[in-house]
């Protein structure tokens, strides 16, 4: 995507605080965020950050205490002389046919068939019966459903039921889809299938997606970019190569480690001889990397240019945005200034690395 286009979702620094009895919950601060057209956008966090409040301001199903948000270079909510204000009614029921939802529980309605449930947005539409019934035929055919128009939602699989939730949302051809925890009650097959079909709308509807869950490998199957909430915070955000190759934040590392094969690599490497007996001045490091930079020409190099040995006991690539990504856990033996001195080249060439255990002396 071009970086010029302007945003499609603009939300500028959002409050949305909560009154209980005598005490406030502040569920979102001060939160600003720019979606472009095109971009499928992950927002992760664990229960209770914000992440549902924050995109339910999208289409004021929930208003914000303060900010702006602009949506389709519409204002749907400002602040005015230090009041917020809002559009008319009518108007945000017209904005709100151009973003669709979906949700982790279906929200389908159980005495209506599929069709019938995809029927539904268009009921006060325009277009003429024979017109809706095409519109409901194409939708299924592009959820992969139509051979289950008549069934009823309980003769159902939940990935089928997410699949009529998603056609449903579509109906009104918005240019915006928000889902919110829409895989997390999927096993992880389906999950993948549902995560596919949201890739090929993108492609081949162009949809903006905000995807909010608090599975970081959910993200890294189809977003292009990333926000970690935390608090009512975003702590960090960036492209998804940025997020896992150089994540800055502890709670960010965390979730990424959830999402590769690292997490489970580190566990078992901590359990070799060789780990356990590390002595100074060896260390275990890890390599993360992204693009050209390859583990071959790394490591040959640090042995050609510096007589640091590594011995590798963990790689992982994998590919992220037609990009490889790899992960590499290797114990260093060399001189110490040579160690020291090896690491300091393979950060200038874009390598993050990670002091495991040992020190560097
Ligand atoms: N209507 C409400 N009234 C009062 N407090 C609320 C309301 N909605 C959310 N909250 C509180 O705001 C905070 C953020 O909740 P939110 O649902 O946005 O988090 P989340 O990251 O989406 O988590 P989850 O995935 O569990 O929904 C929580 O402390 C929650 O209890």
């Amino acid at each position: 995507m071009v970086n010029t286009l302007e945003p499609i979702i603009s939300l500028q620094n959002i409050d949305v605080t909560f009154q209980q009895k005598n005490k406030e919950i502040q569920a979102v601060k001060d939160v600003s965020i720019d979606i472009l057209p095109g971009d499928i956008y992950g927002i992760v966090g664990y229960s209770g950050a914000g992440k549902s409040t924050l995109v339910r301001v999208i289409n004021l199903l929930q208003q914000p205490t303060n900010g702006t948000v602009i949506v389709n270079g519409q204002t749907l909510a400002e602040n005015v002389n230090d009041r917020e204000r809002f559009i008319a009614k009518n108007d945000l029921r017209i904005a709100r046919k151009k973003i669709g939802m979906i949700f982790q529980h279906f929200n389908l309605m159980n005495e209506r068939t599929v069709a019938d449930n995809v029927l539904f947005p268009l009921t006060h539409s325009d277009l003429s019966r024979s017109e809706k019934s095409e519109k409901v035929a194409a939708l299924l055919e592009l959820v992969g459903l139509s051979d289950r128009a008549t069934a009823y939602p309980s003769q159902l699989s939940g990935g089928q039921k997410q699949r009529v939730a998603i056609a449903r949302a579509l109906a009104n051809d918005p240019e915006i889809l928000i889902s919110d925890e829409a895989t997390s009650a999927l096993d992880p097959k389906t999950t993948n299938s549902i995560l596919a079909l949201l890739k090929k709308l993108n492609i081949e509807l162009g949809l903006t997606i905000v995807l909010i869950t608090h599975e970081m490998q959910a993200v890294k199957e189809v977003a292009n970019k990333v926000a970690v909430m935390e608090n009512g915070e975003i702590i960090e955000r960036g492209s998804l190569l940025e997020m896992f190759t150089n994540p800055q934040k502890q709670l960010t590392k965390d979730f990424i480690d959830t999402a590769t094969q690292v997490e489970e690599g580190l566990r078992k490497v901590q359990e070799q001889p060789s780990v356990q007996e590390l002595a100074a001045p060896d260390v275990l490091v890890k390599f993360a990397y992204a693009g050209d930079t390859t583990d071959e020409p790394l490591i040959s190099s640090l042995f050609k240019d510096y007589e640091v040995s590594a011995n590798i006991l963990f790689g992982n690539v994998e590919i992220l945005q037609e990009t490889p990504v790899g992960n590499l856990i290797v114990i260093l033996s060399g001189r110490p200034a040579s160690i020291k001195a090896a690491l300091k080249s393979v950060e200038a060439s874009g390598v993050t690395t990670t002091l495991l255990k040992g020190e560097l002396v």
